[in-house]
């Protein structure tokens, strides 16, 4: 087996036992990133000179059999809007272009801890902002599976780094669909934690109430490994909620009779399309015959998910973003002569067209006459949908339906019509609004061979529980044993 073929769990084993050092592993990905990243674009800054000096004094402690920390040796990715100490971090933006933050996030530290090897930082959509990666300032990502395809967003660099095999794992961040969406687009596997069990702490904020961080793998086990890994809570991230219990490897592979699934009419109906639909209800059929009962529920609220969220997720954006403002941090517009000219000029150059939409809506719907009416509306909404949802769990383990309406779609249909990229968030944005846990795992291949994935979503802190499901789905049907990785020939 190729080294960019291996899950994090066989890299480990194989540096573990010394049938590979540290350096052969992490040269290997670095010579496909550079004879193929170059057509993908997932990163927008690799850590070659760094990585490579880390790597090898890591050859020197595995001579010593000294292998400690759970990802000793194993390469990883990361978003960037994740800080990592003294390297540049920028949210796809030129307001951050030179940012190099003089601290790492809490997820930074502890994957640190581990001896996992930092290969560079991943493309995506501007702060997070958008379901293509189309939004970043600085370049485009293509889907490894088809290069006319967009990789989704807004980690679409992550998701398409770990398709490419240039990254056994990578972390992303999930607002209303960010981890999920590109891991269904790529044919990965995307975890959206609960609220609350991974550390905010040194993600850019784009909306507080909403944003996880999670992880983008391969397979299912290596997911629930790199989760365990990074959850926790943090003291300058007072919405992490300490003392939980954070293991998921451990009797995820329980059998799932007894297990009831609901499978919300919504979700496979009007806006779906025919092959992702099919694919559902295959995946539907599978659960069955793995012992687990689904039966069709209805979560009627649902169709007003994605007016609530996008003005929730613009509000907070709004003031989140109000820090950059050309005098503290970031770009800094020239020439100007007042106070108020140079605020302007810095936002009006250093931000995207589609975050300037977004702060320009959160400031409306937060202004005086329009709050009641908008934002306490939304909230209530939000109400609403964890209501409807949790009166499910009291019934069924675990809701099942497709992550995105379509597979990936090509690069520049959607560009000028944000609306319909907003509309195709429908699917992950409960998981968001609830702050319940959800993972996307690949269900299928569309007739013209781009991924699709399911959707697996679950009570607040039962991540053991959709691991188990999803390891028993993937025993059945797993792309990249199928497929054996992709193998990317683009150089
Ligand atoms: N950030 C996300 O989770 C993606 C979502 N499509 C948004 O643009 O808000």
């Amino acid at each position: 087996m190729n080294i960019h073929e291996m899950t994090v769990e066989t890299l480990y084993e194989k540096i573990q036992s010394k049938e590979i050092k540290p350096s052969e592993v992490v040269g290997a990905l670095f010579d496909r990133i550079e004879a193929s990243d170059e057509a993908i674009g997932s990163f927008l800054f690799v850590n070659k000179e760094e990585a490579m000096k880390q790597a090898e004094a890591l050859d020197r402690l595995q001579e010593e059999d000294r292998m400690e920390g759970p990802l000793f040796g194993i390469p990883m990715g990361i978003k960037d809007n994740i800080c990592t100490k003294d390297i540049l971090t920028t949210c796809a933006s030129r307001m951050l272009e030179d940012f190099t933050p003089v601290y790492d996030a809490t997820v930074m530290e502890k994957l640190n801890d581990a001896n996992a090897v930092m290969m560079g930082k991943q493309n995506m959509d501007e702060f997070a902002m958008g379901g293509s990666t189309e939004n970043s300032y600085f370049k485009n990502t293509r889907n490894p599976w088809d290069l006319k395809a967009v990789p989704g967003g807004s980690s679409g660099g992550s998701a398409a780094a770990v398709a490419a095999g240039f990254v056994p794992f990578s972390l992303g961040s999930d607002t209303g669909g960010s981890v999920r969406q590109p891991a269904a687009f790529c044919g990965v596997v995307g975890m959206k934690p609960t609220y609350g069990r991974v550390s905010r702490y040194g993600l850019v904020a784009f909306a507080s109430s909403l944003d996880q961080i999670g992880p983008i793998t391969r397979n299912v086990r290596d997911n629930a490994r790199i989760l365990e890994l990074i959850s926790g809570s943090h003291n300058k991230d007072a919405t992490s909620k300490p003392g939980m219990d954070h293991q998921f490897l451990d009797g995820i592979d329980k059998d799932l009779s007894g297990m009831k699934i609901a499978l919300p009419k919504e979700f496979i109906g009007e806006g779906i399309s025919t092959e992702v639909e099919e694919s559902i209800r295959k995946a539907a059929e599978t659960f069955e015959s793995l012992g687990a009962t689904v039966e069709e529920v209805s979560i009627p609220h649902t169709k007003y998910v994605v007016s609530a969220y996008y003005l929730i997720a613009s509000s907070e954006a709004s003031s989140n973003l109000a820090r950059f403002d050309g005098i503290r941090y970031g770009y800094k517009a020239e020439g100007t002569e007042t106070l108020e000219e140079h605020y302007k000029k810095t936002r009006a150059e250093g931000f995207g067209e589609e975050v300037k939409r977004r702060i320009l809506l959160g400031t409306f719907v937060l202004s005086a006459g329009h709050y009641d009416q908008h934002y306490i509306r939304a909230q209530k909404l939000r109400g609403v949908i964890e209501r409807e949802m949790k009166g499910l769990f009291s019934e069924y383990d675990l809701i099942l339906g497709p992550t995105t309406p379509t597979p990936a779609y090509d690069l520049g249909e959607k560009s000028d019509d944000q609306l319909e990229m907003y509309k195709d968030d429908i699917l992950t944005i409960p998981a968001n609004l609830t702050g319940m846990p959800a993972l996307s795992i690949p269900s299928g291949l569309s007739a013209s061979g781009r991924p699709i994935g399911l959707q697996l979503i679950g009570n607040h802190f039962d991540e053991k529980k959709i691991y188990n499901a999803a390891l028993k789905f993937e025993e059945q049907f797993n792309l990249h044993e199928e497929l054996k990785t992709l193998q990317l020939e683009v150089q």
